[in-house]
């Protein structure tokens, strides 16, 4: 017979997403019911998993329906809010659960887009976002999501600016582009600090930092400033931008920033008088060059008339509305937290020290 309790035992080792711990040791089982073969759990998931809740409950109930051997149709598993504050990351305090870096190896290749609509579909998932631009060459954030203020500060601090509910920095805001363009590593190294320190970025689930194109001086000041959770590489299709990428993964490498994965971004073209598909820049080029380096590969995005035209009209959050392409924008995303969650899975976070 099925009882509650044996069912919450069993619920009780599934790993939550965020740390990788079994959800019954950070009291995120909530109501069991068993009425006969039916049974209904509550499992509390915190807003960084908002990305991938429906798969994570659908996880568990295949596992119970397993184990338990009773029909899917038997089996309800719902999402429970569960807060879990975030805890201060290096040097700079940035409290933030995941910190990730979008770089590329060369300009041009759709790495501001790519990093925008990767912020977007976190927050559109229901977590809580920032979006750092540190672009110092081309600080196209500002452009892309059609912000024109500056930032405020209160008490020295700066006060991103928020839009659509996304938290927004961008290095344009702090220096005319024509200035930052012959900085040098040491004061690349200082406005970064002080973007990242002085920012009232509030309690975060996903810090995205849009990086500049090829450059290692950036990757290695974040490196020693916090810890991150990786790196996503964003390339073109053709064999000169995949030489390119390779850079750019080595270069995240010897940093020590592990890669969570590269994308393929411009992939084809899909003509739309005739649906005929075109491939531009050659195709599948970034996947296997993926492979053969060990880096998961998160997803192709195909060259999108829309894309490109919301981002000339500061809309591309809107690409999300975009029945074109925002299933690939979305693939991609959800790929990157699922290999994130999958890491923590295998190194599972160790538990804060109880404040005496
Ligand atoms: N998949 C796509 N389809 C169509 N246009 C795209 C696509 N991806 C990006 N673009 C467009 O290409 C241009 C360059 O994109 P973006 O600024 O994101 O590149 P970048 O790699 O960040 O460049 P840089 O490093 O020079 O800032 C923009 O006009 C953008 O709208």
């Amino acid at each position: 017979m099925i009882t509650a309790d044996s069912v919450r035992k069993l619920v009780s080792s599934f790993p939550d997403p965020e740390t990788g711990r079994p959800v019954g040791q950070l009291g995120q089982v909530g109501e069991v019911r068993v009425e006969g073969d039916r049974v209904h759990v509550g499992l509390g998931l915190t807003s960084w998993a908002a990305p991938i809740q429906d798969e994570t409950l659908t996880r568990l109930r295949d596992r119970l329906v397993s184990e338990l051997g009773i029909e899917e149709s038997d089996c309800v598993v719902e999402a429970l809010p569960h807060e879990r504050k975030a805890e201060k990351l290096g040097q700079v305090g940035v409290t933030a659960k995941s910190v990730i870096a979008v770089g590329s190896g060369k300009g041009g290749v759709g790495k501001s887009t790519i990093a925008t609509s990767i912020a977007y579909g976190l927050k559109n998932a229901g977590a809580r976002v920032g979006l750092m631009d540190a672009d110092v060459y081309g600080p196209s954030v500002p452009h892309l999501v059609g912000i024109n203020e500056r930032p405020t500060a209160i008490n020295q601090r700066l006060q991103p600016i928020e839009k659509d509910g996304l938290k927004l920095i961008s290095m344009g805001f702090m220096v005319p582009a024509e200035e930052a363009i012959v900085w040098r590593g040491p004061m690349l190294h200082g406005a970064v600090t002080q973007m990242l320190r002085d920012t009232d970025w509030g309690d975060l689930d996903y810090l995205v930092i849009d990086m500049p194109p090829g450059t290692g001086d950036i990757a290695l000041t974040l490196s020693q400033l916090l810890p991150l959770t990786g790196a996503v590489v964003v390339c073109t299709p053709q064999d000169v931008a995949l030489l390119d990428a390779v850079k750019a993964i080595a270069m995240f490498r010897k940093v020590s920033i592990p890669v969570l994965g590269v994308v393929e971004n411009m992939s084809y073209f899909l003509c739309p008088d005739n649906g005929q598909r075109y491939d531009i820049f050659g195709n599948g080029g970034a996947k296997a060059k993926a492979a053969q380096l060990g880096v998961p590969f998160l997803g192709e995005a195909p060259i999108s008339i829309d894309l490109r035209k919301r981002g000339d009209d500061g809309q591309t959050g809107g690409n999300y509305a975009d029945d074109y392409i925002a299933p690939y924008l979305w693939n991609i995303t959800r790929q990157m937290v699922r290999n994130i969650a999958a890491s923590h899975a295998e190194k599972p976070a160790t538990p804060s020290l109880p404040v005496l």
